[in-house]
């Protein structure tokens, strides 16, 4: 079914400054009621998203928007309706939210989200509801001591999901410097791990390659093994709309499309270029970062093309001085 034919429902990620996100219960006589949602609604007749949200807002929780942006555009089939769900992150708005139609409304924290009964449309919004909008990838170095400087200016300047790649080092080496990361860094960011399988280290995620993926996507029963032995996001390399479906299909948090751009390291592959990745966006019900020749200053360009944010090496490394 196209996106035109399902109902357009636009829904609203709002934090306030202590980084809580709000929630609603929705009727029990309603649709999917009784369990907890982003508030939004159903478009009306020739309605903007924009003022459609601004609209569900006023009347759901009586503020006012006055900046929002997409965070994800996902569709999903009940077995009784088919939607499409709109989600803006709400920037800036005016009043008090507070349960303008009755329904109790909560501000919860981030890593407890999932733990409220929401429709299971939301899998999705709750992870990009989570991620940040960078994706710092590690550039190779020599050794970790060049890596844990680096790291501390990364966080410093904001970013909170890093992948350690280190293509040169030994497993061995890798795992002991993972540990020292985690030991040291582990509770202001996530990390996102390379490697055969996931490592067992508190919070860290797993990042797989294309062919880890391809290869997981052909044995679904041991890769859903691997997968659950993972505490942390499990993300995957994806480069075309067949890879992104074998992440949803796995049901993967996320996932890096590239290359967006030309780039050095990458001076073979064809660029993607943003028009045909905001294409391939349109047919994926998960948060996709874009890779390859981006930079921080891209971020709102991605957004409007339907991602998550930027993934980058060299546009989010710190430099040393
Ligand atoms: N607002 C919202 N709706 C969601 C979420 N997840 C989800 O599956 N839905 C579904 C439930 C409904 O089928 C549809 C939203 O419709 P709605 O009942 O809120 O629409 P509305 O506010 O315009 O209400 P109404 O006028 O139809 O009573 O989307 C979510 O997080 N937020
Ligand atoms: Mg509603």
């Amino acid at each position: 079914m196209s996106r035109a034919q399902r109902i357009h429902v636009v829904a609203a990620v709002i934090r306030n400054h202590q980084q809580q996100i709000l929630l609603a219960r929705r009727p029990e006589h309603a649709h999917q009621g009784g369990l907890w949602e982003f508030p939004g609604g159903k478009l009306e007749q020739g309605e903007s998203p924009y003022a459609g949200l601004c609209r569900e807002l006023h009347e759901e929780l009586g503020i006012q928007v006055s900046q929002a942006r997409p965070l994800l555009d996902i569709s999903h089939d009940y077995p009784d309706k088919q939607i499409r769900l709109d989600v803006w992150l709400v920037e800036a708005f005016s009043g008090e939210p507070h349960g303008a139609e009755g329904q109790p409304v909560r501000w919860v924290n981030q890593q407890e989200l999932a733990q409220y009964p929401l429709p299971a449309a939301n899998v999705p919004i709750v992870n990009a509801a989570r991620l940040p909008e960078c994706y710092l990838i590690t550039p190779d170095l020599h050794s970790i001591v060049d890596l844990v400087p680096a790291i501390e200016r990364a966080i410093d300047s904001g970013q909170r999901l890093i992948q350690i790649r280190q293509t040169q080092w030994s497993e061995q080496t890798y795992r002991q410097a993972s540990e020292q990361l985690v030991a040291r860094f582990g509770d202001q960011v996530t990390f996102m791990l390379k490697g055969p399988q996931p490592l067992s280290l508190p919070g860290c995620g797993w990042h797989l390659t294309a062919r880890q993926l391809t290869h997981m996507a052909a044995n679904p029963e041991s890769g859903t093994a691997l997968l659950a032995r993972c505490e942390g996001p499990i993300a995957a390399s994806c480069h075309n709309a067949e890879e992104l479906g074998m992440a949803e299909q796995l049901g993967l948090d996320f996932a890096t499309l590239s290359p967006l751009l030309p780039t050095a390291s990458h001076a073979q592959a064809t660029p993607i270029g943003w028009t045909a990745a905001a294409e391939l966006l349109k047919g994926v019900n998960m948060p996709v970062y874009l890779l390859g020749g981006l930079k921080p200053a891209d971020c709102s360009l991605a957004f409007q093309h339907g991602a998550q944010g930027i993934a980058a090496i060299r546009g989010l490394w710190p430099s040393a001085n």
